[in-house]
């Protein structure tokens, strides 16, 4: 599923208006209508009582007056809260404030602050509000009239309704521009903006539903938008095929190259998380002296031991013995608990160049390649890293604060720069891939933040990718089976607390689930998918 930025939203915007001749005013109208169902369906019935709309005076005002018309006409009690001057309203937005006025719609106008804080008893007695102030045309840091306004409605602590976006809010980025209404509900227009499923804008924009206003949908193609949700929908034609005839020989054989002392569970947990994905094979290379160890923690996996430094990790001179376990293997994960000897750093770099199969790394493989980013120039097959926000600041030579403000931004210039799938993991995990595009994924929740999480990951795009499915599906799916497993114990057992190989043992009913299931419901509950599954379920 597309996810627009603002500047593709006007454009599409645009072009359904001049190529298509759908005047704005019906664009207006399907906007405040669809919203209006959604305000009634998800808050209002559940709060009735006196609504305000705050609007502002550009088109994201406009569809706040259409909204105030429909709950006038159904006998609801409305009052438009005009945070300009009436002259300032033009257009579509002038043509229905024109309309509500004649239908006897009480229109406060509050030139200023001034005039905002004398109405401020009359605002007192809204028991819930509608947020029209700011759209998709906001263009910088909110500040002055605007920035009180949203303060004191926030502070009233009554459900909000964002009309597009909770105001403030960069519909790109998905932070807040100095100040952001906190939205129990959104309906945006057209197409999701990718700022609504990337945190905080995701946790700011409450439960969110899209709202088909007559843009045709082939226009986030043609506008070139490269940006997007993965919903089952998508991913479901992707996933590995079984064939009734199926051996484990067909069904791939992985490489994990992993472990080190006091981290033989990231190895585990690795080769375990490809094997819960559906892979036929795994053989893990461990440092040889914990092979011992693995043999007993890993059941179903093969181990073998390998060359080490005297520090216990994997050292250089393994790299022949490893060359020959590639030769018949779909996939290579390297890093989880590899440690960070430069001895490993150089088997790391041998591996990069001579890999003919996707690699996978992870980890302390990305600690040992972020002084070293040219290696990634000599790779002969796919790659996916799969860096946290941490390791990422390490790979770009940033902070971490620097790399969490912009996400997206961050995967998608170094996965283009480098030619790699770059998955940064944290809540709504990014997934860049080379050619530019970029995933976000709408699974998990803040009981994953715990030790071995990653190590599973990593093992189940490489089982994904194992079993034959293109490398930028396998990230995808896996991510999001990953995320999908979690909701589930998060909803069965307890929101914090359960264990990364709970996960993995969750992690074929989560991948039956997504098989079988149905699409994302048609609004989604952003900030966790799992809790109530319908607006009348909470
Ligand atoms: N997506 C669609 O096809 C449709 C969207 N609609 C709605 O239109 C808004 C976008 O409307 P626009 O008039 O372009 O902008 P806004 O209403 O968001 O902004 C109005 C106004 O505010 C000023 N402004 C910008 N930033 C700031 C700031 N930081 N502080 C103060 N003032 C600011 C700016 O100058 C603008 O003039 C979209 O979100 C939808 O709700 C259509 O109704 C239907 C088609
Ligand atoms: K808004």
């Amino acid at each position: 599923m597309y996810l627009v930025t603002a500047d593709e939203m006007q454009r599409m915007d645009r072009a359904t208006i001049e190529s298509f001749g759908i005047p704005g005013r019906v664009l207006m109208e399907n906007a405040g209508r669809g919203a209006t169902a959604f305000f009634l369906d998800t808050l209002f019935h559940r709060q009735p009582g006196s609504v305000g709309v705050a609007a502002g005076r550009g088109n994201n005002g406009g569809d706040g007056f259409v909204m105030a018309r429909y709950l006038h006409q159904k006998g609801i009690p409305v009052t438009v809260f005009l945070l300009a001057e009436r002259s300032r309203v033009q257009g579509d937005a002038a043509t229905n404030l024109a309309l509500i006025d004649r239908m006897g719609v009480t229109v406060v106008e509050m030139a200023d602050i001034a005039a905002f804080k004398a109405h401020q008893s009359q605002m007192h007695h809204i028991a819930i509000w509608i947020d029209a102030i700011l759209g998709t045309g906001l263009s910088s840091d909110v500040r002055g009239y605007f920035r009180s306004a949203i303060e004191f409605i926030n502070q009233m602590h009554r459900p909000v309704f964002a009309v597009d976006i909770a105001s403030g809010l960069n519909a790109d980025t998905g932070q807040a521009c100095g100040v952001c209404i906190e939205a129990a509900a959104t309906a945006t227009f057209g197409f999701a903006k990718a700022g609504h499923l990337t945190y905080p804008g995701r946790r700011l924009s409450g439960r969110l539903k899209v709202i088909e206003i007559g843009i045709p949908p082939h226009m986030a193609a043609q506008v070139g938008c490269h940006q997007h949700l993965i919903t089952p929908m998508d991913l479901k034609p992707a996933l590995p095929h079984r064939d009734a005839t199926a051996h484990k020989g067909h069904t791939g054989h992985l490489l994990v190259l992993a472990g080190s002392p006091g981290k033989t569970g990231a190895a585990a947990m690795t080769a375990m998380g490809a094997m819960r994905a559906g892979a036929g094979l795994v053989t893990l290379g461990v440092p040889q002296s914990l092979n011992p160890v693995l043999e007993t923690l890993v059941t179903e996996a093969m181990t073998v031991g390998l060359a080490q430094t005297v520090q216990g990790t994997l050292d250089e001179s393994a790299f022949q013995t490893v060359q020959g376990l590639m030769a018949d293997k779909r996939c290579l994960a390297v890093g989880p608990g590899l440690g960070t000897d430069p001895s490993t750093g150089r088997l790391l770099g041998h591996l990069i160049e001579s890999a003919t199969m996707p690699l996978i790394v992870d980890a302390d493989g990305l600690n040992l390649i972020a002084g070293n980013l040219s290696v990634l120039s000599k790779k002969q097959a796919p790659m996916v890293l799969t860096p946290h926000p941490g390791e990422m600041a390490r790979l770009c030579g940033l902070s971490t604060a620097d790399i969490q403000r912009d996400r997206v931004s961050h995967a998608r210039d170094f996965a283009r720069q480098h030619g790699v799938h770059l998955v940064l993991k944290g809540a709504a995990t990014v997934i860049a891939r080379p050619d530019g595009h970029v995933f976000i994924n709408p699974t998990g929740n803040p009981g994953m933040a715990a030790g071995g999480m990653g190590d599973v990951l990593t093992g189940l795009i490489a089982g994904l990718i194992t079993q034959g499915i293109n490398v930028s599906a396998a990230a995808q799916a896996g991510v999001y089976l990953h995320g999908a497993a979690a909701d589930q114990l998060a909803c069965s057992k307890a929101a914090t607390g359960y264990l990364a190989t709970e996960v993995l043992d969750a992690v074929p009913a989560a991948m039956q689930a997504l098989r079988s299931g149905e699409d994302l419901p048609d609004w989604l509950f952003t900030d966790a998918l799992c809790y109530p599954m319908g607006p009348d379920d909470q």
